[in-house]
């Protein structure tokens, strides 16, 4: 094993022959972050992408990894369910390049129809997630993100033991239910020592379209309970949103909704440039 190209650098304190994977010498990933939750359905993916358009937009070079294996969004979310992913004749796949020259690989793009189940067991799936590491040609990136599976399970744990991760940031949404299942999460990157930069709280509000008035569902003070005893930052907040929910059309918004959709995260994201210092 190597630390050359690794995003920790030989820093992670790990012994180098109990290192998970292989770092391709092709690749060079600055920062790994993932979009974690514990919870499913809370917005992971769709905050990927705005994360990922929102860094991209600053010039940073940005890659995604899929590594929902059993339920991947991202190629629909960028409108490119369509697409392919190919191999080289030394059998390193090529990444989906889409707009903004933002690489993604997604186990869809290997699949001939989007809807074919796929039924492997979990050590597997976690194979091929270490592949998408090792057998992708990323290239050079600023920040590979990857959009991570509902929960705490075997994927997961096989990204943070396997992958140089530099870091999570966290999505949940403002219920008790899923803070509880969220603190799960927060606390297993604790004990894997892994950095959790921030947390965004999705579908937060809704703004009402006549007056304005935002309108929470529930009591922040919880919400305030919940950054108290996870000791998490709050990135920020995000309402629930026709532009969001629709994020596969962005590329049909006219200036004005990209603003608006852009606006909503930049924060977020300068927060996790800090963060992560590049
Ligand atoms: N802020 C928002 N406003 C409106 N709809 C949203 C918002 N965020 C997410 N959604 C919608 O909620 C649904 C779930 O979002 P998404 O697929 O990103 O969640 P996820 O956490 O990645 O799900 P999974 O756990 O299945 O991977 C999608 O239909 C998405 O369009």
């Amino acid at each position: 094993m190597s630390c050359e190209g690794c995003p920790s650098k030989g820093n992670c304190g790990k012994d180098q022959s109990t290192c998970g994977v292989e770092n391709n010498p092709n690749n060079h990933i600055k920062n790994i972050v993932a979009i974690m939750s514990g919870k499913g359905g809370v917005g992971k993916s769709t905050i990927t992408v705005m994360v990922a358009k929102a860094l991209a937009k600053k010039g940073y070079k940005v890659g995604i990894m899929d590594a929902d294996i059993t339920g991947p969004s991202i190629p629909r979310l960028f409108a490119a369910e369509n697409e392919q992913a190919y191999a080289t004749k030394e059998n390193y796949i090529i990444p989906v390049e889409v707009t903004d020259g933002i690489k993604i690989m997604s186990l869809n793009f290997l699949m001939k129809n989007e809807s074919d189940p796929v039924i492997w067991r979990g050590p597997v799936i976690a194979g091929v997630v270490k592949q998408f590491y090792t057998d992708v040609l990323w290239g050079d990136l600023d920040v590979l993100l990857i959009d991570m599976p509902p929960g705490t399970g075997d994927v997961a744990l096989t990204i943070m033991q396997s992958l140089p991760v530099s870091g999570v940031l966290m999505v949940s949404t403002p219920q008790p239910m899923v803070s509880m299942i969220v603190a799960k999460a927060i606390h297993m990157c604790e004990q894997m020592h892994v950095p959790v930069y921030g947390v965004i709280e999705n579908m937060a509000y809704l703004e009402c379209p006549n007056c304005l008035e935002k309108i929470e569902f529930y009591d922040t003070a919880q919400l305030h309970q919940f950054f108290e005893d996870t000791k998490t930052k709050l990135y920020g907040t995000l309402p629930m949103l026709d532009l969001i929910r629709d994020l596969n059309t962005y590329a049909q918004y006219n200036e004005n909704q990209k603003e608006i959709v852009h606006d909503l995260i930049d924060s977020a994201v300068d927060q996790l440039i800090q963060d992560i210092g590049c």
